[in-house]
């Protein structure tokens, strides 16, 4: 089974479909959001993804009141959180910015409110962050709104994926394999879930949503059938913000996507055959049985 995300289709053995997650890396400027968007363009990315809380109501009510050092000076963590939100016309410029890079855009809403929001910018879909799995009155708004839902699958138990899948369904759902720890452990990396989501839901695209450092795993994900990949993405992983260190700078997004066409192309069709380029050292090697 395949999803469409704009004019793009995910699955049925298609190329990976790479997401650059910008998340909140944008330090809440719309000119770094640009540049990253750039970044991922250039990379050969398909889509860069957003972040977009209500602050008020995505944030959870004990964090709220915790002091934080902010580039822009002490302020509490729900200060922080409005500090890099964007307003609508701050996203219509992102949006313009990767509509003219050839880039789909799309978001993480983090509370029904956002997915008015998104929904009124006509993203082509939508992203339900792992910390969000168990929501369901966002998951039926989401569903509600007829876009493809990528579902992601961290910190979150099997029959927690279940009941979301319930209140989903399967027909315009792409599941992504997540581990939510950031950067993530190779140990708790745990690819094999992804051919295990496969089999738990017949018919379900399942790609992978990375946090780890370097690029083995989300390559190995690859080899191991994820139909999409994501990973944040960062100018610099020395940047002040919750997920820089754990993010890909240019570079690393670049050789992602050029080892995962490699990885693509060398995966073939499973067919034996003798290819032409082996019949010279056939020719050579193998001796003619007397
Ligand atoms: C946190 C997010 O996703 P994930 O759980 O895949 O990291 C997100 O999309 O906002």
């Amino acid at each position: 089974m395949t999803v469409t995300i704009g004019s793009r289709v995910i699955g049925g053995g298609r190329p990976a479909y790479v997401i650059a997650e910008i998340g909140l890396n944008h330090n809440g400027d719309v000119e770094l959001a640009k540049r990253l968007i750039d970044v991922a363009a250039d990379a050969g990315a398909d889509a860069v993804k957003f972040q977009k809380r209500t602050p008020e109501i995505a944030t959870p009510e004990h964090m709220r009141d915790i002091p934080r050092e902010t580039p822009w000076g002490t302020m509490t963590y729900l200060e922080y959180r409005y500090r890099v939100e964007f307003d609508r016309d701050q996203y219509i410029e992102i949006s313009d910015h990767a509509m003219l890079r050839g880039l789909e855009w799309f978001a993480s809403p983090w509370d029904e409110p956002s997915v008015a929001f998104l929904e009124d910018l006509g993203v082509h879909a939508h992203k339900v962050a792992s910390a969000s799995l168990t929501d369901h009155g966002l998951l039926r708004a989401l569903r509600d709104t007829g876009k493809t839902v990528i579902l992601s699958t961290g910190m979150s138990t099997m029959d927690e994926i279940d009941a979301a899948i319930d209140v989903l369904g399967t027909e315009r759902l792409l599941l992504m394999h997540a581990t939510s720890t950031y950067p993530m452990e190779p140990g708790e990396a745990n690819l094999r879930m992804i051919p295990a989501l496969r089999e738990r839901f017949p018919g379900v695209p399942v790609g992978y949503s990375g946090h780890e450092r370097g690029l083995q795993i989300s390559l190995a994900a690859v080899a191991l059938g994820a139909v999409a990949v994501e990973r944040h993405i960062t100018l610099d992983r020395t940047m002040w913000g919750s997920d820089h260190a754990a993010s890909l700078e240019p570079t690393g997004l670049q050789h992602l996507v050029r080892d995962i066409r490699v990885i693509e192309s060398a995966l073939g069709d499973g067919v034996k055959r003798v290819y032409q380029s082996e019949l010279a050292p056939m020719a050579k090697l193998r001796r003619v049985p007397a």
